[in-house]
């Protein structure tokens, strides 16, 4: 199960139950039961599933469930806390420092997506100012330099590799001696993989590992594993000090569920998770955004960091306003999709908002959404300015669309289709109607002293409603701790412009 059904089916559940009139141990287990299925179907270990279900039941007081709480949210929150809890080892990885030089190892099994992962995080950092190198020691596969080579000069990374040398160890030294002359402050190191687990792959992460000393250890992983993920993992952590993991290709059908055992098996966190072939389908993972946007409780401040990274600046205070007014023209849409054209698919970007889980925004359709994109921005140029900043869907009439379908080349059925799709946008649009956008001065202090109260003059009523009012605001905020609003699930935090 794709980790958007276990959202679904975890939603599902929880509706279920909290339809019943009375919660007694009975419906909270058969509800219980249900998330475990979920759980154990998206490949999470049965000894996990087991452990959250028994910590569940002795948290959940169903006393206090009869006392007319709001239960859903009440074991919402319970789940939400014993998902991050196995997301969360308690300790963060090293973290690198911009210009202090860092040895990073990169070590999973073949066709992992290593050597891809291991250029995307070099993307990553240099596109954030840092200086990275990457070196490839993978001496096993035919072609892997040539891969890492390819990739690096695309995104304009130095690399260091041999066509001729075979000895990984020496490959490694080398390079990473030379780039710490070179004063990289990130030095990359990808190594062999092997089809399956065996000892020789091992002893050469070992060697490789003893003779560069790498600040971290990265177990790369494949989300599509499954169960396998648990041993696998940990095997790796037996030869190398893994330090961190980065769960690759959640964008197929990923049983992602495997990234909980590999958290589990290594006492490492995910840092990363990779979401597509290309250099910049990479997302820095955060424990509870994730889990609040698996559970289908959407992910405030990743959807405000996604607006902040797609919209281009002089347009970002005018689309907040317009957000918040909830009326969404042809205009914007053309605009917006010009930015998404640019950024990448809308989906990811609505898929953070509150009540639309990812469920609704499949991905792995992302080259047909691209293509459709571009389509209805070709047949947008044969709009007139007043259609496209109308927001009276009444206005496009038969000899209008008519018009628009000969002046693009397309046929109506198109044209029709576009106009589906505004329809559907426009409708999750509204539902920002009422956010409040703070003034420009206010932001920072703002996000200082972020209160249940400010929020809640912040996020749209109905919003407001579905946590649970300000009861619920207050006890949202208080589990989550005030440092970790700012980035968590409800946390408006990124909606202030930074200060976290
Ligand atoms: N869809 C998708 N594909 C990915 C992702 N990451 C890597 N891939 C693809 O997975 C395949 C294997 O990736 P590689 O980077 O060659 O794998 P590797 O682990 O380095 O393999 P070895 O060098 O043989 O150990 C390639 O086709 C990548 O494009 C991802 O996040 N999503």
């Amino acid at each position: 199960m794709v980790l958007a059904q276990l959202g679904g089916s975890i939603s599902r559940a929880l509706q279920q139950m909290s339809n019943a009139t009375i919660i007694d141990e009975k419906v909270l287990s058969e509800c219980l039961n249900e998330i475990s299925r979920a759980l154990l179907q998206a490949d999470v270990q049965f000894k996990m599933v087991r452990d959250m279900q028994s910590n569940i039941k002795r948290i959940v007081n169903l006393d206090d469930l009869a006392a007319g709480h709001n239960k859903r949210r009440i074991i919402q929150q319970a789940i939400f806390n014993e998902l991050c809890k196995m997301l969360d080892p308690g300790k963060p990885s090293f973290t690198p420092k911009k210009g202090k030089t860092s040895v990073i190892m990169f070590v999973g099994l073949q066709g992992s997506g290593k050597t891809t992962t291991c250029t995307k995080y070099a993307y990553y950092h240099q596109k954030k100012g840092w200086k990275p190198a990457l070196v490839c020691a993978d001496t096993f596969r035919a072609g892997a330099f040539d891969q890492l080579k390819q990739n690096a000069t695309k995104a304009k990374i130095p690399f260091y590799g041999s066509y001729t040398e075979s000895d990984p160890v020496k490959i490694a030294v080398e390079g990473v001696d030379r780039f710490k002359q070179e004063n990289c402050d990130l030095i990359i190191v990808d190594t062999s993989g092997r089809h399956k687990q065996e000892a020789a792959l091992f002893e050469e992460m070992r060697q490789v590992s003893e003779a560069t000393k790498p600040d971290l250890v990265i177990f790369v992983m494949d989300s599509s594993i499954g169960q396998a993920a648990f041993d696998q993992a940990q095997a790796f952590k037996q030869s190398v000090a893994v330090g961190a993991v980065i769960v690759t290709k959640m964008d197929g059908h990923a049983k992602g569920g495997g990234a909980l055992s590999a958290v589990a098996a290594t006492k490492s966190p995910v840092i990363f998770i990779g979401t597509g072939e290309h250099m910049d389908e990479f997302e820095v993972f955060d424990v509870k955004p994730f889990v609040s946007r698996l559970l289908g409780m959407g992910d405030w401040s990743g959807f405000m960091d996604k607006i902040h990274e797609v919209v281009p600046t002089d347009q970002q205070p005018e689309l907040l306003q317009k957000l918040s007014e909830g009326s969404f023209t042809l205009r914007l849409m053309y605009e917006q999709f010009q930015n998404i054209l640019k950024m990448g698919p809308i989906g990811q970007v609505f898929s953070m908002l509150p009540g639309f889980s990812a469920e609704l925004m499949p991905k792995g359709h992302e080259k047909e959404s691209q293509a459709k994109i571009k389509r209805y921005i070709h047949m947008m140029d044969s709009m007139t300015n007043a259609e496209l900043d109308s927001t009276n869907p009444k206005l496009m009439n038969e000899s209008r669309i008519m018009r628009i379908a000969r002046g693009s080349g397309r046929p109506v059925r198109d044209v029709m289709d576009m106009f589906e799709e505004y329809k559907r946008l426009a409708k999750i649009w509204s539902k920002m109607k009422g956010l409040k956008i703070p003034k420009k001065g206010e932001m920072s202090a703002l996000s200082r002293n972020m209160n249940a109260q400010h929020m809640s003059k912040v996020l749209p009523p109905h919003m407001l409603k579905q946590i649970g009012g300000m009861g619920g605001l207050q006890s949202l905020m208080k589990q989550m701790g005030s440092k970790d609003m700012m980035g968590g699930m409800g946390g408006l935090g990124g909606m202030f412009g930074g200060d976290r």
